[in-house]
């Protein structure tokens, strides 16, 4: 459960006599998501979200992210909408944290993606990535080679204990993939964490993205990288093509990749797998160990550095080109 920060009803109290959504009926923490606190409340309007932000969120950020999903929902990309305090601002603060209220929205996540799912993902990812174009503000993504280095930094000393040999394998990878990594494709405001958990369908049909909370200015290719390390392996690990040839194949249909973005895809690939192996990894050892806390296992990643490290096209992914 992400809940670090608990809150009274007093706090709460206080904290919604900023905002005109109505008489407080219940609210109650989610049992979901790692990053940051985030309660359900219903009220005599209706129900919404409460999120405070926690120690991986800049507040200073605060204003591109929300400024962001009033942007993409504008846009016609489904995801939830800030909601105004009386004075006219987005941001609080409760129980001493930066707090934010959005707009509840409707679905579940796939707990088991289907070919189906991964196709819509994909168009919704290119439709995210059309819409971004006119954001008006821009943020570099904090977890790319800089970041990289510095959350390695604090979790290397320990990381052969999760597995022996772990600390050669990643310098390996992080010395290979930052002096080849690219910084000429198209790039412009990727979401970064684009996972299942974030993704609500009904049914089959797409019904809003959520947690745009990774937002950022990078490779929109990149973005597609990621969904594939998180979209198309199996439990058992093993790489589904039938699953990455529908997200790319959605992801076409509407934003036809570059034959550089292409190309480029395998070290993406690999980069995006190191990425969330390292935040893993750095949580693993460094905590967090609030209450129902559930860490996320590090090696799930390792396998997917392993995976695309032996990878030399994108062909093998099931792209087709355009
Ligand atoms: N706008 C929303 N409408 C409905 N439910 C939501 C909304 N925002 C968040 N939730 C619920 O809260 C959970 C956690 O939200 P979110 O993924 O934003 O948290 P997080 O701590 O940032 O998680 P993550 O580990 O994915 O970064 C979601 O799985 C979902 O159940
Ligand atoms: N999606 C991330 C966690 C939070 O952003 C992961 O699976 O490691």
């Amino acid at each position: 459960m992400a809940v670090y920060t608990d809150i009274t009803e007093q706090e709460l109290g206080a904290f919604l006599r900023e905002y005109d959504i109505g008489e407080l009926l219940s609210y109650k923490g989610i049992a979901e998501g790692t990053e940051n606190s985030n309660f359900l409340l219903h009220t005599t309007t209706t129900s919404f979200i409460l999120t405070l932000y926690e120690k991986r969120v800049d507040p200073g950020d605060l204003p591109f992210f929300l400024g962001l999903m009033e942007h993409l929902a504008k846009r016609g990309v489904t995801c939830p909408l800030p909601v105004e305090r009386n004075d006219g601002t987005l941001i609080g603060e409760v129980a001493g944290r930066p707090a934010a209220i959005i707009t509840f929205l409707e679905g579940m996540w796939p707990r088991r993606p289907t070919a189906v799912h991964c196709r819509a993902v994909g168009e919704a990812l290119a439709k995210l990535h059309i819409a971004g174009a006119d954001f008006g503000m821009t943020r570099p993504n904090a977890l790319s080679l800089e970041g990289w280095k510095t959350l390695w930094a604090g979790c290397h000393e320990r990381a052969d204990e999760v597995e022996p040999g772990l600390v050669a394998e990643v310098e390996a990878d992080l010395s290979a993939i930052s002096s080849a990594w690219p910084s000429s494709l198209p790039a412009g405001v990727i979401h970064a964490d684009l996972f299942p958990d974030n993704v609500f369908f009904l049914g089959n049909e797409l019904s809003g993205l959520i947690d745009f909370y990774f937002a950022c200015n990078d490779l929109l290719v990149y973005d597609v990288a990621t969904c594939l390390n998180a979209w198309c392996f199996e439990r058992d690990h093993a790489f589904n093509i039938t699953k990455a040839t529908a997200l790319l194949a959605g992801y076409q249909s509407v934003r036809p990749l570059q034959q550089e973005e292409v190309e480029a895809l395998p070290l993406l690939c690999r980069g995006s797998a190191l990425r969330f192996m390292l935040t893993r990894l750095y949580d693993w050892l460094n905590g967090p160990d609030g209450a129902m806390v559930q860490k996320r296992d590090p090696l799930e990643y390792v396998r997917k550095m392993r995976f695309h490290r032996q990878i030399r096209s994108a062909n093998e992914y099931g792209l087709v080109q355009q």
